[in-house]
């Protein structure tokens, strides 16, 4: 059994919920994730083993609140529904949804129905993480509660007949002390799924699906050398050989000297491998433009041009692949969740694009799965675990305008910090880590004048999927190591800062 095994996520907003995704797909059992208002067009499609409901922002109550199709109840499939889906779950089938004067919040004891299957092999006591206000005061006719706490009479309910289940609070939080137990139960005693989906699997059907895409039609991918991209590279090239041709863009703000190091990787690899250098093109571009959003539309809108004119250099180009993964989906807004930043291969795609289709392989996976792609292809360590580079490159680490002088400070200043981070035996434990030149000016002393210079901040993340994040703790010594090189070795840059923020609040990048 593989991806037919599937479960259906169907999301109702909040920019979190693809845990839930992460944690069915850790038990081997396949899953998507569908906003709401295309999901029962997807279920009646794909027949999933089971539906999850995510939470979501708002009250079931209000007007123009995300309602789902009766229809998706009736399909003798398992549902549950988390928080905002319990209460959805219930105001549909003719429960009662109230708003509490207080809301319920944190780590919270909670006692459970050990008969339900939900709870099989849990104690009668248990602790979960709660987030909401409201709570669903009465039951649709059918269903029976299973757990309660102190403030909620509801925090699960179930009719095992027509197998719907629900929880008002989230298992896919790890406070949940038992979460990833009851979401196994509900997988595996409910669903009866089988849990053996795995990335031989993935890639597998992967491959199957780019050859049934793509035909006898000719391929053009967006190769950076990243991670993501050269994963795609090797899948695609798996499936359809030399009907692929390989184009990365040096759009004039890579890293030092990474255009080269780029082209050494895949001139030899036996794939078609063409490199552009149109870094005077992107440069044009972008002169005097500031705002984060700008530079990322440009950037998404002159990428796709190169792929165009590449594509009819080749000639008969029918299919366009990226390296698109979900977290850049799910970031760029996709469904209902809040556009945090246009990432230029998804939201700052131009409307009109001269291709027949696009070919997006890993759009399901998250990162590690990526690198987990990556070594099931066999590809070579380095490019399964390098850094992750953002497709706009430099443009959204120099703040403000761009100008080839910041890009060479910038450069010089970068190059250091990762030869002192892989110097200290860090490269691997810390997941990201970069300069960015700020526009910040600020006066400094050096000989015995006056310096009016650059700050330039460091930034370094611990993080698996790149949907959160921590700062990683560099130690000081290496932090001291790292600041007195960069100030003496590059110019115009006279103040140096360490970013300890996470994300949320911030993001990994600055802009
Ligand atoms: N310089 C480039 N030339 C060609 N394609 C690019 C370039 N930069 C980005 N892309 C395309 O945009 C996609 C998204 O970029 P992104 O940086 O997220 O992925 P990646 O570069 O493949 O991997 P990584 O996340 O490890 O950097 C890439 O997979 C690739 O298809
Ligand atoms: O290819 C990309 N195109 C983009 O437009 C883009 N924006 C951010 N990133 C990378 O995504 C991860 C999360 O970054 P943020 O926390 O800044 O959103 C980090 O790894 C970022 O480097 C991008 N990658
Ligand atoms: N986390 C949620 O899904 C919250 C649901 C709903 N908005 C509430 O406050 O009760
Ligand atoms: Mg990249």
């Amino acid at each position: 059994m593989d991806t037919k095994e599937l479960i259906i996520v169907v999301f109702f907003g909040g920019q979190y919920n693809q845990l839930i995704a992460r944690r069915v797909r850790e038990n081997h059992v396949y899953c998507e994730v569908y906003p709401y208002n295309k999901a029962v067009e997807k279920i009646e499609e794909l027949r999933p083993r089971g539906i999850i409901f995510t939470g979501g922002p708002n009250s079931v109550y209000e007007e123009n609140a995300p309602e789902i199709d009766e229809a998706v109840f009736r399909q003798d499939i398992p549902v549950l529904g988390l928080c905002y889906g319990m209460q959805l779950m219930a105001h549909s089938l003719g429960g009662q949804v109230k708003r509490a004067d207080r809301r319920e919040f944190g780590k919270t004891a909670i006692t459970v129905d050990t008969a339900s299957p939900l709870f099989k092999g849990l104690a009668a006591e248990e602790t979960v993480w709660m987030s909401h206000t409201d709570y669903v005061s009465d039951i649709p006719a059918g269903f029976k509660i299973a757990a309660h706490t102190e403030n909620c009479p509801v925090a699960a309910m179930q009719d095992e007949k027509r197998k719907l289940y629900a929880m008002q609070y989230h298992p896919e939080v790890l406070h949940t002390v038992h979460g990833r137990e009851m979401l196994r139960n509900f997988l595996f005693e409910i669903c009866r799924c089988s849990g053996s989906w795995t990335m031989a699997n993935y890639a597998g059907q992967a491959i199957e699906d780019v050859r049934r895409t793509v035909g006898g039609g000719r391929v053009v991918l967006a190769l950076s050398g990243g991670v993501d991209s050269s994963v795609a590279a090797a899948l695609i090239s798996k499936a359809v050989g030399s009907q692929l041709t390989c184009i990365f863009v040096d759009h004039g703000l890579m890293r030092k000297n990474e255009g080269d190091e780029v082209e050494a990787a895949f001139k030899d690899s036996g794939m078609n491998f063409i490199r552009v250098d149109v870094a005077e093109r992107f440069l044009s571009r972008l002169k005097g433009v500031t705002d984060p959003e700008r530079k990322r539309k440009i950037i998404g809108e002159e990428f796709i041009r190169v792929f165009e004119d590449e594509g009819r250099k080749i000639g008969a180009v029918d299919f366009l692949a990226q390296g698109t993964i979900y977290p850049d989906i799910i970031e760029s807004g996709a469904g209902d969740a809040a556009v945090i930043k246009s990432h230029h291969n998804v939201g700052g795609l131009p409307a009109v694009v001269d291709f027949k289709g696009l070919v997006e392989p890993l759009r399901n996976l998250f990162k590690d799965e990526v690198r987990e792609l990556g070594e099931e292809l066999g590809l070579a360590d380095y490019l399964v675990w390098r850094q992750p580079f953002p497709g706009p490159g430099l443009a959204i680490r120099v703040m403000g305008e761009i100008t080839e002088e910041k890009l060479g400070i910038l450069r010089d200043a970068d190059a250091i910090f990762r030869e002192e981070i892989t110097a200290a035996g860090l490269d691997r434990s810390i997941d990201q880590y970069f300069a960015v030149l700020t526009d910040n000016r600020s006066v400094g002393v050096m000989g015995d004048f006056r310096t009016y210079d650059y700050t330039l901040a460091l930034r370094g993340v611990t993080t698996t999927d790149f949907m959160t994040a921590d700062w990683a703790r560099i130690p000081y010594d290496v932090l001291d190591k790292i600041s007195s090189r960069i100030v003496n070795e590059v110019a115009h840059i006279n103040r140096i800062v360490y970013d300890i923020t996470g994300k949320p609040p911030s993001t990994i990048e600055w802009e």
